[in-house]
């Protein structure tokens, strides 16, 4: 069972024993028992299902509960804190600081994903400041150091190898030299993989990590492995002092629950986690938001963060003046897209909304999206500045309409379609017309002016649905703090159909 649909049948489970009139021993059983089926077909370790069946029983004892309580709640915050238990092995990893030179040297077996994994840790941390630099050891496998090479260039990354040298170890301490004068701040080094555990493959790791005496040792495991995950993770922790792990391949059919299982059991928490073939499927992996986006619960602080950063600072009283008035026109839709984009694929940005679970938006959609999205930008880029900053729809004449389609290369067909979108979401925004503004124009602020009322209004019906209505809508902006609710909800616009 693949993860999103893990995710889908512990909700389901859950939704279902909401639905029944009194929540008794026999119905939390049957919730328990589904909850149960489906962690173990994901290849989840038996051990691990029974425990945790165990310790929701302790938790939730339905005799002692005074009357009144809420037992879904209860049931469900035990659901949520037993799968965050398993996932947490109670100590952080080490984490590389900007300016302050670290190792870090990958482990895993050959085809496991590490040497792409590799640059993606590397360009994530490229976008955070630092000056990653890429090592490639991996003398074992004729085409590493070219692919190496490739990802690199690609991401501008230096690097270094060598299509000569056949010892490993002269290559990691040659490379960590080169990069030490060359004052990069993470150093990663890829080493060899081997189609099985085998000794020479761990003497060789020890060596090498001897030589360049790494900060951390990360160890990559192929998402899709199932239960062979647990004893592969057990040999790697006993042979390297690894200290991280990064799970690749949880997309398509992971059967994600087997790998995340065994790294439990390895007590090395999980850092990242590998979501596709691209240099940006890649996240980073915190337990709870990931165990309230597998229950479809959302990652609202996350979303919040992630839009903070690639939302400029000097951008948003702007935003925000514009909102106020009511006015949404295209070039403002044309900017939050661009925005959009910015953030990464879109299937992560929609799993961080409540409500969405990730099964909600499988692999195929997303893509799709993000090709819509890019539809629609190249549309608007054939608008004359003057349609763009309209809020007049009687504008969009049908010769307007044609000179589009045919400026852009598309139908008239998309045009329409784009245009039918972008009034959506004006009509959307024209119900948080009025709005408060905070006096120092900032968006963190907004939320604090922002009502019940207005919200409930703006937000599409089936997306106040899946929010838990009004309640659900109060909780959610409890949870959201301090951060901010109108950039969410132009978010949410776009993916509420
Ligand atoms: N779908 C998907 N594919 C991935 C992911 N990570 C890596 N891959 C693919 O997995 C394959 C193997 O990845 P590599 O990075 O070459 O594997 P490796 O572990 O470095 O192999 P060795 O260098 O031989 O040890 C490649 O085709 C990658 O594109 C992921 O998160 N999702």
């Amino acid at each position: 069972m693949v993860l999103a649909q893990l995710g889908g049948s512990i909700s389901r489970a859950l939704a279902q024993m909401s639905n029944a009139t009194v929540i008794d021993e026999k119905v939390l059983g049957e919730c328990l028992n589904e909850i149960s089926r489906a962690l173990l077909q994901s290849d989840v370790q038996f051990k691990m299902v029974r425990d945790m069946q165990t310790n929701i029983r302790k938790i939730v004892n339905l005799e002692t509960l005074a009357a009144g309580t809420n037992k879904r709640r209860i049931i469900q915050q035990a659901v949520f804190t037993e799968l965050c238990n398993m996932l947490d092995p109670g100590k952080p990893a080490f984490t590389p600081k900007k300016g302050k030179p670290s190792v870090v040297m990958f482990v895993g077996l050959q085809g496991s994903g590490k040497t792409t994994t590799c640059t993606k840790y590397a360009y994530y941390h490229q976008r955070k400041g630092f000056k990653p630099s890429l090592v490639c050891a991996d003398t074992f496998r004729a085409g590493a150091f070219d692919q190496l090479k490739q990802n690199a260039t690609k991401a501008k990354i230096p690097f270094y190898g060598s299509y000569m040298e056949s010892d490993p170890v002269k290559i990691a301490v040659e490379g960590l030299e080169r990069f030490r004068k060359e004052n990069s701040d993470l150093i990663i080094i890829d080493t060899s993989g081997r189609h099985k555990q085998e000794a020479a493959l761990f003497e060789e790791m020890r060596q090498v990590a001897e030589a360049t005496k790494p900060d951390l040792v990360i160890f990559v495991m192929d998402g899709s492995i199932g239960q062979a995950a647990f004893d592969q993770a057990q040999a790697f922790k006993q042979s390297a002092s690894v200290g991280a792990v990064i799970v690749t391949k949880l997309d398509g059919h992971a059967k994600g629950g087997g790998a995340l299982s065994a790294v439990a059991a390895t007590k090395s928490p999980v850092i990242f986690i590998g979501t596709g073939e691209h240099i940006d499927e890649f996240e980073i992996f915190d337990v709870k938001p990931f165990v309230s986006r597998l229950l479809g619960m959302g990652d609202l602080s996350g979303l919040m963060d992630k839009i903070q950063d690639v939302m400029p600072a000097d951008q948003q009283p702007e935003l925000l003046a514009k909102l106020a008035e009511g006015t949404f026109t295209l070039r403002l839709l044309y900017e939050q897209f661009q925005n959009l984009l910015k953030m990464g694929p879109i299937g992560q940005v929609f799993s961080m909304l409540p409500g969405f679970s990730s099964e909600l938006m499988p692999k195929g959609h997303e893509k799709e999206g993000q090709a819509k999205i890019k539809r629609y930008m190249t549309i608007m880029d054939s608008m004359t500045a003057a349609e763009l900053d309209s809020t007049n729809p009687k504008l969009m004449t049908e010769s307007r309409i044609i000179r589009i389609a045919r400026g852009s290369g598309r139908q008239i067909r998309d045009v329409m379609d784009m245009l039918e979108e972008y009034k959506r979401l004006a009509k959307m925004w024209s119900k948080m017309k009025g709005l408060k503004m905070p006096k120092n124009g900032k968006m963190s602020d907004l939320s604090q002016n922002l009502n019940i009322q207005q919200m409930t209004k703006a937000l599409p019906p089936q997306v106040l649905k899946q929010m838990g209505g009004m309640g659900g809508l109060q909780a959610l902006m409890k949870q959201m703090g301090g951060k901010d609710m109108s950039k969410m909800l132009g978010g949410m616009g776009l993916g509420g159909d």
